[in-house]
C-alpha cells in the first residue's frame, strides 16, 4: 500500500507520483508506460531500493520506509525476488554462480539442495549449467540467469523489470510462463514492468504510467 512520490536532487516535479495503491497478496500485476514514464522507479519504491520524497510504502505490517537501511536490506533478502532491466549478473563467475548469489548473504555453507535447486531454475529457463562465465553468454541468456536468481528463494514478491526484452519469441513466452505458473500455483505476488504485450496480457490488472502519473488501471476481464 503506497501514497507516494519521488524526486530527485532540486528537480521541481517529482518523477513518480502514486496517490494511493493496494496490492493484495498473489495478484498479477502488470506496469506499462512509456520510456521514462517512472516504471522502474515505481519497482524500486516497492523494493525499498529508493526511498519516496513523501508517502510510505507498506507490505504487510512492514512500513518500509521506516526501516533502517540494514534493516530494509534484510527484508528484502527475505521477501523479494527482483529482475533488474540491466541483470545486476557478476560477469566474471558462472551461471550457476550467479544463480546462487543470494545464497551468499545467508552465511553458511551452500547446502546441496540449493544447489540442485540453482541447476534445476537454470535448466528450465534453457540456460546449462556448464557454461563459463557470464560475460560470455549472448544477452538473452544472461536475461535467464537473471530470472533463475531470482526465483532462487522462491520469494513471495517478484519484481521483474522487463524480463523478456532481450529474449526471442520463443524464450520470452518460456520464461513468462515460468513466472506467471510459479506466481499463480504458489500464491506469489508478481509485478512486471513490460512494452512485451504477451506478458502483459497474462496479468490481471495492469497501471498505465506517463510522465511518472498513473493515467489508468486496467482489470483483466
Ligand atoms: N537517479 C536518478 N536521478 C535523476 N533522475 C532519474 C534517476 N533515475 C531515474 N530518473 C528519471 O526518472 C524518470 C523515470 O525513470 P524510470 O527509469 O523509472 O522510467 P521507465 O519508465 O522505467 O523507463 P524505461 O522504460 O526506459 O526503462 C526518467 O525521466 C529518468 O531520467
Amino acid at each position: 500500500m503506497i501514497d507516494l512520490s519521488l524526486g530527485f536532487g532540486k528537480q521541481a516535479a517529482p518523477i513518480l507520483s502514486l496517490p494511493h495503491l493496494a496490492i493484495a497478496p498473489g495478484t498479477l500485476l502488470g506496469v506499462a508506460g512509456p520510456s521514462g514514464s517512472g516504471k522502474s522507479s515505481l519497482l524500486y519504491l516497492l523494493s525499498g531500493l529508493l526511498r519516496p520524497t513523501k508517502g510510505s510504502v507498506h507490505w504487510g505490517d512492514t512500513d518500509l520506509t521506516s526501516l533502517s537501511e540494514g534493516a530494509c536490506d534484510g527484508w528484502r533478502r527475505r521477501h523479494v525476488g527482483f529482475i533488474f532491466q540491466d541483470f545486476h549478473l557478476i560477469g566474471e563467475l558462472a551461471p550457476l554462480e550467479n544463480v546462487l548469489l543470494p545464497a551468499g548473504f545467508h552465511g553458511w555453507r551452500i547446502p546441496a539442495d540449493l544447489r540442485k535447486r540453482a541447476t534445476t531454475l537454470l535448466d528450465l529457463v534453457g540456460v546449462p549449467t556448464n557454461r563459463g562465465s557470464v560475460a560470455d553468454l549472448s544477452r538473452g541468456e544472461q536475461q535467464r540467469v537473471a530470472i533463475a536468481r531470482a526465483l532462487l528463494f522462491d520469494p513471495p514478491i517478484l519484481l521483474a523489470d522487463e524480463p523478456t526484452a532481450s529474449l526471442d519469441a520463443v524464450a520470452a513466452d518460456n520464461c513468462a510462463d515460468i513466472l506467471f505458473a510459479n506466481a499463480r500455483e504458489n500464491n506469489r505476488t508478481l509485478i512486471v514492468v513490460s512494452h512485451d504485450h504477451t506478458v502483459i496480457d497474462r496479468c490481471a490488472r495492469v497501471l498505465h504510467f506517463d510522465k511518472g502519473r498513473l493515467l489508468t488501471k486496467t482489470e483483466a476481464a
